[in-house]
């Protein structure tokens, strides 16, 4: 679809935006950084121009087919932009402008009419990248930095957590309305007429309200059961009112990391659920200084000794009962169709999932993260992305991160109201069952009428058999990998908490050709607070 196809006119065009009144000030141009306080590029233009026009361009590249997303995540988007529109509504302006068309084109005409152009510097994906190079180069807009990464850097891991330490408790972006007019362009586009024309009708369930007000509430309603964070983040069925739920509204910028970090330092005293709950918000920014470091990581293995790896073994069979739900293994299919109906699951179901796709069912590492990218509604490619490839393990680090399914559940779901909830096949059978069901003697089968291989599928490969076979594969290339993390190039790709001594480090110990130091994830959980790498 076109933009043209799509009904919606590139829009507005030249005449609207010259027949504006007064002297042309500076387009504020948001994109992930969807609210008004904290926001780097609102102050900038607030502190040098005496009038500042906030836009949105809906892209048609991100609407329509090509665009990824799925269309929860739209409306959750579509939220967020009305409630921008009114942050700056109350603070007396006109409200936000909406755009439709190429972004270049559109701030272009801007740019030809006199105005300035600011956005917020963030870290996207490969488009974004593009995008944001052509509006840079051709048309001088200026990306302003103040997101706790460290850019410019000739290694950016030296003091990294020192920087975000300072960046965290710095005083946060700030201007004054009164001090500035908030204009406005009618274009006769909003997140309705968008809707519509391309036909944006989310299917999915128990997906929450976008926008700042929500995210503060949200935020507001943790901070005050907290402590009972550390106890529920580990359970699908407890993290799902127990963790924060406030991914969404970071990955679209109603809050901002730092604002997130003040309100919870202030308010809450010291103990578990704070500590644990602050060095999730530096992973946050963990993982995003890593595509900052290296864009690849969306598409390439960051360690080149597993680039391709399991590729030869791509079987679309698998990839599609792995995507369905119907693989087999409970807590797998269970947390898929979670994912599929709610865009939401907790950190340890989705590294569950990720790893029995590719150390399990050893497929094409991608195809999995590109899966999650179009449902989660939290999907933030830096994140997603980056923690695909170190759940997988190609990074080339020592430790292979592999959980087994059937003991998710006996830890994780011993009740079985996650299974059963999202596989309702296998409600008749034994809680004791869950997690295992093939191996659920005959006669209980029969007597609750659940019969494996009709209702329910057998696992779709031999788990023991599969994980034997991939520590083979795997181990039989990690000392090439490991060496490789010697070589400046790759050790910058990896971007280490440790920075690159960290990575000659695993080099010097691990590289040379040997099998991979493979553990059980399911008891050890993920990388802690002094180890983001
Ligand atoms: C394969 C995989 C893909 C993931 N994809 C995403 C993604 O696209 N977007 C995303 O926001 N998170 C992603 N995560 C991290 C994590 O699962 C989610 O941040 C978390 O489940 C969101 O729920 P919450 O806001 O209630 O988390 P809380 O536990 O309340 O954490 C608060 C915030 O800290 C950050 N955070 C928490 N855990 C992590 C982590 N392990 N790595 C980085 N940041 C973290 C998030 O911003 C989160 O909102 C992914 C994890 C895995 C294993």
């Amino acid at each position: 679809m076109t933009a043209g196809d799509a009904g919606l006119p590139s829009s507005p065009d030249s005449e609207a935006i010259r027949s504006l009144s007064g002297a042309p000030g500076t387009v504020v141009w948001h994109r992930a950084d969807l609210r008004i306080a904290d926001n780097p590029a609102v102050a900038a233009a607030a502190d040098e121009a005496d009038r500042i026009l906030p836009l949105f361009v809906f892209d048609p590249g991100f609407h329509d087919e090509r665009g990824a997303a799925c269309d929860a995540r739209i409306e959750f988007l579509h939220d967020c932009l009305r409630d921008l529109d009114r942050q700056y509504r109350d603070v007396d302006g006109a409200g936000l402008t909406y755009a439709h068309g190429d972004p270049i084109d559109v701030l272009g005409r801007f740019v030809d009419a006199g105005w300035d152009v600011v956005a917020s510097a963030s870290p996207t994906g490969r488009y974004g990248r593009r995008r944001d190079e052509r509006a840079r180069e051709r048309l001088g807009v200026r990306f302003v930095a103040g997101d706790g990464l460290v850019r410019d850097a000739d290694r950016p891991r030296e003091g990294w957590s020192d920087h975000v330490e300072s960046w965290l408790a710095a005083d946060p972006f700030d201007w004054d309305p009164r001090s500035v007019a908030v204009d406005g362009v009618e274009t006769g586009i909003d997140p309705e007429a968008v809707a519509d024309a391309y036909d944006v009708k989310s299917t999915k369930t128990r997906v929450p309200t976008g926008g700042r007000e929500a995210g503060r509430e949200r935020l507001r309603a943790f901070t005050e059961r907290i402590a009972e964070y550390p106890g529920s983040i580990s359970s699908p069925v407890d993290a799902r009112d127990g963790t924060s739920g406030l991914s969404p509204y970071l990955r679209f910028g109603c809050l901002s990391v730092r604002e997130v970090h003040r309100h919870v330092d202030e308010k809450v005293p010291d103990g578990r659920g704070k500590s644990m709950f602050v060095s999730r918000l530096y992973w946050n920014r963990h993982y995003t200084q890593k595509l900052l470091d290296w864009p690849g990581w969306l598409d390439r293995a960051v360690n080149p000794v597993y680039e391709g790896f399991n590729h030869d073994r791509h079987d679309p069979d698998l990839v599609a009962a792995w995507k369905r739900g119907e693989t087999g293994f409970p807590m797998v299919d269970a947390s898929m169709r979670c994912l599929r109906e709610t865009g939401w699951l907790n950190f340890r179901m989705r590294a569950l999932c990720a790893s029995v796709y590719f150390h399990i069912l050893q497929q094409p590492w991608k195809i999995g993260a590109d899966h999650f990218y179009e449902h989660l509604i939290d999907d933030d490619a830096a994140i997603n992305y980056t923690q695909w490839q170190s759940q997988c393990g190609l990074v080339g680090r020592p430790g292979l991160r592999l959980y087994d399914p059937r003991k998710q559940v006996r830890d994780q779901d011993p009740d079985g109201e996650f299974v059963t909830r999202w596989v309702p096949e296998l409600d008749p059978l034994p809680a004791a069952h869950l997690d295992a069901p093939e191996k659920a003697p005959l006669a209980v089968q029969r007597e609750v009428g659940v019969r494996v291989g009709e209702e329910y599928p057998y696992p779709v490969v031999d788990y023991e058999a599969a994980r034997s076979e991939f520590r083979e594969r795997y181990g039989a290339v990690h000392g090439a990998a490991a060496a490789r993390l010697g070589e400046e190039e790759t050790a910058r790709r990896a971007s280490l908490s440790g920075g690159i001594e960290a990575a000659r480090s695993i080099a010097a110990e691990r590289g040379e050709p040997g099998r991979a130091d493979a553990t059980d994830a399911g008891g050890t959980s993920q990388t802690g607070l002094d180890d983001f790498g």
